[in-house]
C-alpha cells in the first residue's frame, strides 16, 4: 500500500511543466494532434528486443507460443544431405554402361548387393566397393549410393517392374533406356557452415526441422516476453461474477491477454483493479519487476476517476515510480486517449477503456511493441489491400479503424450497425485503416486492411 495515498491529495493540480509538453492531470485531452504513425514509434522506441536465450528444438516445436524470432544467424554443422543419396527405389549403377540400351536391345546387368537405408549401408561400409561395370546394386530412397555408381534407375523401368516385399534379390535385370542421375549430392541443400537462417527469422516448423537436419539441437531466440495486463475500473466484476447494479464484467483484461498470447508474448493477467490510485499503485508496484511490459485499459479519458492518468502525471506521480509519461491524443478513431510510459523503468501502454477501442489501440501500438520485444526486425506488420465492396464514411482528421467483413474473393464491407460494439468485433474479419484526410469510402475504392488471423 502506498504511504502517500491517503495524505496527499490525487486531485491536486502540477505546476511542473511536462518537458514534451503533453497535458497534465486535470486537463482534458490534448486535441488530437498526435498521428498513428507518431505514437506507434513512440512506442516502440520504449521497448527494445529480450535478451537471447538457446531453446531446444522440441520445445520450439511444441511449446508455445508457436513462433520464436531468431537472435543470431544459424549456420548448418553438416553437410545435408550428410551423402550422395538415391532419389528412388531402383538400382544404383554406372549410367556409361546404360548409354546403348534400347527397348529392343536391353542392357543386362549383375546385381551384386542390396543398400537399404540404414546406418549398415553408410559410405564406407558394407556396400563400399560396388559399383563396378555391368553391375547394379538393389537401392532404396535416401540410401547412400555407392562410390562407383551415379545413376539410379527406378524400379518400374527395368525388368523387375516393381519390389515385392521379402522377395529374394534377383540375379540379374535388364535395363531398357539411359536414365536421368536420381541422386541427391552431397551438401547439394546445405554444406557445413552454409546459412541455414538470418537473425530476425521466425522459428517456423520448417525452420525447427531444418535446424535438426543441418545437426542443432537447440536455438538462439529472444526471451519471450511477460506482458502484464490490467483492466482499470471500480465498475468492473470478474467474468462469470452476476454484476450488481451499475456493473459490467471485466471482458478487457482477457481479450488484451488474449492478444498478447496471438502476439507471441506471455499474459500475466491481472484482472481488474479498482479506480483508486494506491490501489493502482500498489498493483503497477508489484508487477512491474516481473515483466517486460504492462498494459493498462481504461482511465486515460477526461473522467474525474480516470485512475491510469492520475498515477501517471498526478501529483508525485513520478516520485512513485512514473517516469518518460506521455498522454495523448491520438488522431484516430476509435481510440483516441492514449498513455506510454514507464512505472519503475518497466514501460507501460495505457489503452481506452471501450472494448473496440481497446482491441484498436492493441492492433495498433501493443502488438508492434510486443513483437519487439520478442525479437521481430520488422513489428508493424503490412497491411494487406482489398477492394470495398460497400461505401462508408469516415470521420475527418482522424484515422479510421472500422471492423469489416470480407466479401467475395477479395472485398470488405463493414460489419454493420454497432462497430463500436465489442460483439461487433466478433463478427470481423479485418479492421480497415482509413487516412485521416478520406471523409468517405466509395464502393470500388482500394481500402487497406489489418487482418484478424
Ligand atoms: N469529456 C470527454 N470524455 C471522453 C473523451 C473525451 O475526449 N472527452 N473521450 C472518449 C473516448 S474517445 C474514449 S475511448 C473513452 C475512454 O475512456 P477511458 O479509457 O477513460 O475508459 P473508461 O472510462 O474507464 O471506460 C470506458 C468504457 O469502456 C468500458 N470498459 C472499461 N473497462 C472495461 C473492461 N475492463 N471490460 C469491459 N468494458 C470496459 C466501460 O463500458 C466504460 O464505460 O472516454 C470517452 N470520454
Ligand atoms: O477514441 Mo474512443 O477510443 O472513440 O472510443
Amino acid at each position: 500500500m502506498d504511504p502517500h495515498a491517503l495524505d496527499q491529495p490525487s486531485q491536486a493540480p502540477v505546476d511542473r511543466p511536462r518537458p514534451d509538453g503533453s497535458p497534465r492531470a486535470g486537463d482534458g485531452p490534448a486535441p488530437a494532434g498526435t498521428t498513428v504513425d507518431e505514437y506507434r514509434d513512440h512506442v516502440l522506441a520504449l521497448v527494445s528486443p529480450s535478451s537471447p536465450e538457446q531453446v531446444p528444438l522440441d520445445e520450439l516445436a511444441t511449446a508455445a507460443p508457436a513462433r520464436r524470432v531468431l537472435a543470431h544467424d544459424v549456420r548448418s554443422l553438416l553437410d545435408v544431405p550428410r551423402f550422395d543419396a538415391s532419389a528412388m527405389d531402383g538400382y544404383a549403377l554406372r549410367g556409361a554402361d546404360l548409354s546403348a540400351a534400347t527397348p529392343d536391345s536391353p542392357v543386362t546387368l549383375r546385381v551384386v548387393g542390396d543398400i537399404a537405408a540404414a546406418p549398415s549401408a553408410a559410405p564406407g561400409g558394407p556396400s563400399s566397393g560396388l559399383g563396378a561395370p555391368g553391375e547394379a546394386v538393389r537401392i532404396m530412397t535416401g540410401a547412400p549410393v555407392p562410390d562407383g555408381c551415379d545413376v539410379v534407375v527406378p524400379v518400374e523401368r527395368t525388368s523387375t517392374r516393381r519390389f515385392v516385399p521379402g522377395a529374394p534379390l534377383e540375379e540379374r535385370i535388364e535395363v531398357y533406356e539411359p536414365s536421368r542421375p536420381n541422386v541427391r549430392r552431397r551438401a547439394e541443400d546445405v554444406a557445413v557452415g552454409d546459412l541455414v537462417a538470418a537473425a530476425g527469422a521466425t522459428t517456423t516448423p520448417r525452420l525447427v526441422s531444418a535446424a535438426a537436419s543441418a545437426g542443432h539441437a537447440t536455438l538462439p531466440v529472444h526471451r519471450v516476453p511477460r506482458v502484464a495486463v490490467l483492466s482499470t475500473g471500480s465498475e468492473l466484476v470478474p467474468f462469470g461474477t452476476a454484476p450488481g447494479p451499475g456493473q459490467i464484467p471485466d471482458s478487457n483484461s482477457l481479450l488484451l491477454a488474449a492478444c498478447v498470447r496471438d502476439a507471441g508474448g506471455v499474459p500475466v493477467r491481472v484482472g481488474a483493479v479498482p479506480d483508486t490510485a494506491e490501489a493502482l499503485r500498489a498493483v503497477l508496484d508489484d508487477v512491474a519487476p516481473h515483466v517486460d511490459l504492462i498494459v493498462t485499459s481504461g482511465g486515460v479519458s477526461a473522467g474525474a476517476f480516470d485512475v491510469v492518468k492520475e498515477v501517471l502525471s498526478g501529483p508525485y506521480g513520478e516520485d512513485h515510480g512514473a517516469s518518460e509519461v506521455r498522454l495523448v491524443a491520438v488522431g484516430m478513431q476509435p481510440g483516441k486517449p492514449q498513455a506510454a510510459a514507464r512505472w519503475r523503468g518497466t514501460p507501460l501502454l495505457g489503452v481506452p477503456g471501450n472494448p473496440v477501442s481497446a482491441y484498436v489501440s492493441f492492433r495498433a501500438f501493443v502488438r508492434p511493441a510486443v513483437r519487439r520485444l520478442a525479437g521481430h526486425p520488422e513489428p508493424v506488420e503490412p497491411l494487406v489491400e482489398r477492394v470495398a465492396a460497400e461505401g462508408w464514411r469516415s470521420p475527418a482528421g482522424r484515422q479510421q479503424f472500422l471492423p469489416v467483413r470480407f466479401v467475395g474473393a477479395d472485398g470488405v464491407a463493414p460489419v454493420g450497425p454497432g462497430a463500436h460494439h465489442v460483439s461487433a468485433l466478433t463478427r470481423a474479419d479485418a479492421i480497415a485503416v482509413v487516412p485521416p484526410e478520406v471523409e468517405a469510402v466509395g464502393p470500388g475504392e482500394v481500402v487497406r486492411v489489418m487482418v484478424i488471423a
